[in-house]
């Protein structure tokens, strides 16, 4: 069994390097799928297990692909015959594989993809992406435990979101590039990584406008051709460096992260006394001594992130004083914070919002993480805890973060991954080696 092993109490200081964004090369392997002519090569492609599970489904449906991982390239040949059938095996991996429906409905005409359950952090319905899908002119059939899209061809529709659905809206958008007419969506999501996909789609031929605002147009094309596109950083990744910066007092550099992907963190991290400056080179983060207490509420783009949401609350409860924080997007995002209480931290969950009393005096303690995000935010109160923290379940974490641990040793954070071999029982010794015990 893998785990982390903190060793609290370190300021990080240095540089850190941020890979491109998870969020943005999963819609975007999806997208390769509409090019029916030419290659794709792809750039700051992070090397983390959804990709690696994206490229598994893509495979599958007979596409060609090289995945540098050294240079962190992935080349992609999707001009052959394609299937279009991503089977459960792959879904029930990663929910993030429902977004191969559009591309594969618009170049196939037919796409059969296992239903995605739901996680950890909420049900995650997709009636919104089929709602669009139906809207553009395909049939929908739910059977055994698959839904299958066909439309002999789609058409331009104009489509409401109800909700500004990430997924709803990258499935959409895709689907709408190869339909007959124009297409405009509204309320849709702004977030960058939407931005992301929509240039991506352009260059592959596509003729999408309005992405980052609520509104999207799209004019159909005929067909779509391989391109180069490299991918936008990761706004959650350089955010979870930036509370991990601030919460241990430390003054790290964020290198080419993006102040304006990160705006509500920012402003929170200043509201609460953090120093974040924007540098050339990237953000610049320094804690303060003591943190002030605040008020948070997720929102879609450009409120603040869910995504950030478990990370700030580690942020929260350093702070001298009572925070609330208030999760608006998914129903059950609060997991980590039980974790939390067995390493000392004092809160009440009421509803949708949890109300957390600070300064948190953190304990380490052994913790096993329920969702990815929840994983970095377990290893961010390890930092400021006294003693040891283990983190557990770290198949978590790798979805969504390249060598965490080790960027961070980088900054100066006592902190390793280790491979125990299951069944030892062991102790930490002064050393921060586990010694195994009779
Ligand atoms: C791979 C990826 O990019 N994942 C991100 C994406 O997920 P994802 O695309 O799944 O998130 P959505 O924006 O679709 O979901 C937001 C909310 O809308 C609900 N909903 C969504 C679709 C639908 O058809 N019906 C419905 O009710 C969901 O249950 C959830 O409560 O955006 C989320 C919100 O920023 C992020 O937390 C995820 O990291
Ligand atoms: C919730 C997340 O991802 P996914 O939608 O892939 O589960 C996340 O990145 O925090």
């Amino acid at each position: 069994m893998e785990e982390i092993v903190v060793h609290g109490g370190q300021r990080l200081t240095g540089n850190v390097h941020i890979e491109g964004a998870k969020n943005a090369v999963l819609p975007i392997l999806a997208a390769s799928l509409l090019a029916s002519s030419g290659q794709t090569h792809l750039s700051n492609v992070p090397v983390l297990s959804d990709v690696f599970t994206m490229n598994n489904v893509l495979k599958f449906l007979n596409t060609k692909i090289d995945f540098d991982e050294i240079n962190k390239t992935i080349d992609i040949d999707a001009s052959r015959q394609l299937s279009s059938e991503a089977p459960f095996q792959y879904v029930s991996k990663m929910r993030a594989s429902i977004v191969v429906m559009g591309p594969l409905l618009a170049r196939l005409g037919h796409a059969k993809v296992a239903m995605p359950g739901g996680c950890a952090i909420g049900s995650r319905p997709i009636d919104l992406h089929l709602k669009g899908l139906s809207a553009l002119g395909a049939e929908i059939e739910r059977h055994d435990g698959y839904v299958e899209a066909t439309a002999s061809r789609l058409h331009g529709a104009a489509i409401y979101l109800d909700f500004p659905s990430v997924g709803a809206t990258q499935n959409i958008m895709m689907a709408a590039t190869l339909a007959d007419g124009v297409t405009t969506m509204e309320n849709v999501a702004r977030e960058p990584e939407i931005v992301d996909l929509a240039n991506y789609l352009n260059q592959m031929g596509a003729k999408v406008t309005g992405a980052g605002t609520e509104t999207i147009r799209i004019k159909g094309v005929k067909a779509m051709h391989g391109c180069d596109h490299g991918i936008v950083q990761d706004r959650i990744e350089a955010g979870t460096f930036m509370v991990a910066a601030a919460v241990t007092q430390g003054n790290v550099l964020v290198e080419d992260a993006i102040a304006e992907h990160n705006k509500p963190l920012i402003s929170k991290m200043r509201e609460m006394g953090v120093t974040v400056t924007e540098e050339p080179a990237g953000i610049r983060v320094i804690g303060p001594e003591h943190l002030k207490p605040t008020s948070v509420k997720t929102l879609p783009h450009p409120g603040f992130p869910t995504d950030m949401q478990p990370q700030m609350t580690i942020l929260q409860l350093c702070a001298q004083g009572t925070s609330l924080l208030t999760e608006t997007v998914f129903e059950n995002r609060f997991m980590h914070l039980d974790e939390l209480r067995r390493m000392n931290a004092d809160f009440k969950v009421e509803g949708r919002s949890v109300i957390m009393y600070g300064p948190t005096d953190f304990n380490g303690a052994q913790v096993t993480a329920t969702d990815l995000r929840a994983a970095a935010a377990l290893v961010i109160a390890g930092l400021v805890s006294r003693g040891y923290t283990e983190i557990t379940n770290l198949k978590y974490l790798d979805r969504g973060y390249f060598n965490f641990h080790g960027k961070l040793a980088k900054l100066g954070a006592e902190i390793k991954r280790v491979d125990i071999p299951d069944g030892t029982v062991y102790a930490l010794n002064p050393d921060f080696a586990h010694e195994a015990v009779e």
